[in-house]
């Protein structure tokens, strides 16, 4: 059964062109008429939400997905189109409204679960429960103005997540709190699920959205780019970033990222006279796009661009990648993996192929060299001058994202 239908959706906001900010202003511009321009939010969105689903909502910033929650809610109106729910809906938008700063805890949580549609009783049989789940029990009586702004946070969630939602409305509560608190929320919404609860959610934390969400829409200006399987979606999302990114690393090398990088210790300054070089290094994705942004454990293609004044024999071409920080992961060359080149000239290129990208959230730095082997004679060294990211859509923790499985036996192997 269907519990939201979106069809057609527009929203566009008006904004003025000029500010009248002085008396000046007002008064000379008190003959002209405002002009504005007309913001599309919203273009054309359609989509199903059926019940018990959970639809996750991801883009850029600025690309409309708090728009279309608050339509959803009906805190904003659409410009054209419709939105029909056919179940109650509880949004968890602007957590803590109606928070006073001059009341405690105890006594804001009274407030704030009446506004959420909740009984008297219900609220003082749920106090503890609410203050345990924020983790603030000895604030109890504590004025809300002396609460950090995550602990209010905290407070406005755990009161929220005692109503009986049968839609749920969720704009980006993972983003407040520590890792503990997050991790207390994807539990609490685990259990509305398995309660069948629909759910709408919208986040910039991929990897929650991934493990989460049963369909992912996908914003970008405004407009619907897909929807359907989350890790298709995201893919899209990930690998979309292709024209905007460059893997050229321009961010100046200092202190703690200098690293005596290769077992030479060369640096590019010390080859004088070039006569092969590295011109550029590309990363392809797994539809073979040149992008810089990656999933854990997708493909990866490196692909070297030389250009070679003269015939150079025998050559090898290595790689070292590099953390952010500089702390060096890995190095490999096509001597070392047993790939003899007889020998290059002009311009070509050579493509290291990585099966798995074996690395978690974060940005990587990659120095690239050119040697020729027979009397290991440098040729070029582009230290730590391309850069690729890995976006964090995964399930896993940590720096190495390792391709591994678990597997049960009942018995102890003898
Ligand atoms: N009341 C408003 N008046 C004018 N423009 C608005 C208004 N509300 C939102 N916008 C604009 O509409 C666009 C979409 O905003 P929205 O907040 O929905 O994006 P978002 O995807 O949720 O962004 P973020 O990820 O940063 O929260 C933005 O360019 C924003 O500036």
């Amino acid at each position: 059964m269907t519990a939201i239908k979106v069809e057609h959706l527009h929203k566009t906001f008006r904004i003025p062109h000029q500010k009248r900010t002085t008396i000046f202003e007002t008064l000379t511009g008190a003959f002209k008429p405002p002009t504005y321009e007309t913001f599309h939010a919203l273009t054309d969105i359609n989509f199903i939400v059926e019940e018990g689903e959970a639809l996750g909502i991801i883009g850029e910033n600025g690309s409309g997905k708090s728009t279309l929650l608050k339509i959803i809610a009906n805190i904003l109106r659409p410009s054209a189109g419709s939105v029909t729910a056919l179940k109650k809906l509880t949004p968890f938008l602007e957590l803590g409204v109606g928070f006073q700063s001059d009341l405690t805890a105890s006594e804001n949580i009274k407030i704030y679960a009446t506004i959420m549609g909740m009984q008297k009783k219900e609220i003082n049989d749920k106090m503890d429960d609410i203050l345990k789940f924020a983790g603030l029990e000895n604030f109890r009586d504590t004025k809300l103005k002396n609460f950090s702004s995550g602990m209010q946070v905290r407070l406005a969630f755990s009161t929220a997540i005692q109503t009986d939602p049968e839609i749920l409305l969720m704009d980006e509560v993972l983003a407040v709190g520590d890792m503990e608190f997050q991790q207390k929320c994807l539990d609490v919404l685990n259990e509305y699920r398995k309660k069948g609860i629909t759910i709408v959610f919208v986040s910039h934390d991929l990897g929650a959205v991934r493990r989460f969400c049963d369909k992912v829409l996908l914003l970008n200006k405004g407009k619907q780019v897909a929807i359907g399987d989350p890790t298709e979606v995201i893919d899209k999302y990930v690998y979309a970033k292709v024209e905007t990114s460059s893997s050229k690393n321009d961010e100046p090398e200092s202190g703690e990222n200098k690293v005596q990088n290769d077992q030479h210790g060369l640096t590019s300054h010390q080859i004088t006279e070039k006569i092969a070089e590295i011109v550029d290094v590309k990363f392809y994705d797994k539809f073979d796009h040149a992008n810089t942004n990656f999933n854990s454990l997708d493909p990866m293609k490196v692909r070297i661009f030389y250009n070679s004044k003269e015939s150079i024999e025998d050559p090898v071409f290595g790689i070292a990648l590099y953390s952010e920080r500089g702390k060096h992961l890995f190095g490999t060359n096509t001597f070392l993996k047993n790939y003899p080149i007889n020998s290059i000239s002009g311009n070509g290129y050579i493509d290291l192929l990585i099966e798995k990208v074996p690395l978690q959230t974060g940005k990587f730095l990659m120095t690239v060299d050119l040697v020729q082997s027979k009397n290991y004679v440098p040729l070029d060294h582009k230290d730590k001058q391309y850069s690729f990211s890995i976006i964090p859509t995964g399930y896993e923790e940590g720096v190495l994202g390792l391709s591994c499985t678990w597997e049960l036996s009942s018995e102890r192997a003898a």
